[in-house]
């Protein structure tokens, strides 16, 4: 069980409109997205990209809602471009989130990312060279150094599709990272759809833990992905992902290592699915009443 005083409970608008997929959900406005949020007793949210890019609106509208920013996605480029053309928008971005009340950054590597690209998501992705590594490593060190100057946490993202994504690049970016400086973004649905079981990664990696996504695998849905050599996005519009409980990942050691190692933070539920299919605000309530019953939040 979690702490309800330690861990604070928010939700991705991602279920409401796809950044990714920006037709996904495109009917569903920003004012819907956030009061929905609100009345499925969520206490915080992370940005998607029909929010007011005005801080000081978007502040006001979730005010006015009870809801905090509690993350948002950055995307880095440090293996591929100068460290300064990520270090400057990172800057800014860590300024607006900070305004707006997170306390922790979301970062992804991006460079030759396939999580976006029409080919099949288990075949092809970038696999960094010793030179690349290093580079990633000390670049995030150096950015984590920028925001644990401003209070806040550099977490960084494991995801399908890019060059960290399996056990391995999870243990090697860890090891390789200032443990001050360089949290882990776990994620439950990346590591179950990339075959690694989450619990065996949160065990090793608690205590680095600073920000999660809790997000649902159904399996069937998944091995048929993989099976037919989908896209990840193609995955995502056929369902691979749900809202937590409505799937095939065990959350109780989760919820059981994440209270019991005194994990403080924020746990999102984040669950990418068509909106048609699975209504948002239903999913939202479903996933609100699964985690009041199995976390205790
Ligand atoms: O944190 C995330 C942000 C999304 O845009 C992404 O594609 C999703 O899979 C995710 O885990
Ligand atoms: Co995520």
């Amino acid at each position: 069980m979690l702490d309800s005083k330690k861990v604070s409970l928010g939700i991705a608008p991602i279920g409401w409109t796809n950044d990714d997929m920006p037709d996904l959900g495109k009917e569903n406005t920003f004012e819907q997205c956030v009061s929905e949020m609100a009345l499925a007793g969520y206490a915080g949210c992370e940005i998607g990209n029909k929010f007011p890019a005005d801080r000081e609106v978007l502040k006001r509208a979730l005010d006015l809602r009870g809801l905090t920013v509690c993350n948002q996605w950055f995307s880095t480029f440090l293996i591929s471009r100068p460290f300064e053309e990520t270090a400057g928008p990172f800057e800014e971005k860590l300024d607006t989130l900070k305004y707006l009340g997170a306390r922790v950054i979301g970062v992804s590597e991006q460079s030759y990312s396939i999580q976006g690209k029409k080919q099949p998501i288990f075949e092809g992705k970038h696999v960094m060279d010793d030179r690349e590594w290093n580079l990633l490593c000390e670049g995030l060190n150096r950015l984590g150094k920028i925001a644990n100057d401003r209070q806040m946490k550099l977490t960084f993202h494991h995801h399908m599709g890019t060059v960290v994504q399996d056990e391995k690049e999870i243990d090697r970016l860890m090891a390789h990272t200032d443990p001050d400086m360089v949290y882990l973004l776990f994620d439950s649905g990346h590591l179950s759809f990339c075959g690694i079981d989450p619990e065996k990664i949160l065990n090793r990696y608690v205590s680095r833990v600073g920000h999660v996504h809790l997000k649902d695998l159904r399996s069937s849905v998944a091995a048929e992905a993989k099976a037919k050599r989908l896209s990840f996005l193609d995955g995502v519009r056929g369902g691979t992902f749900t809202v937590p409980g409505d799937g095939d990942v065990d959350f109780k050691p989760i919820f059981e290592i994440l209270g019991g190692r005194g994990y403080e933070g924020w746990v999102v539920v984040e669950a990418e699915q068509d909106p048609a299919k699975a209504n948002p605000f239903e999913y939202a309530k479903r996933a609100r009443a699964y985690l009041r019953a199995a976390a205790g939040i």
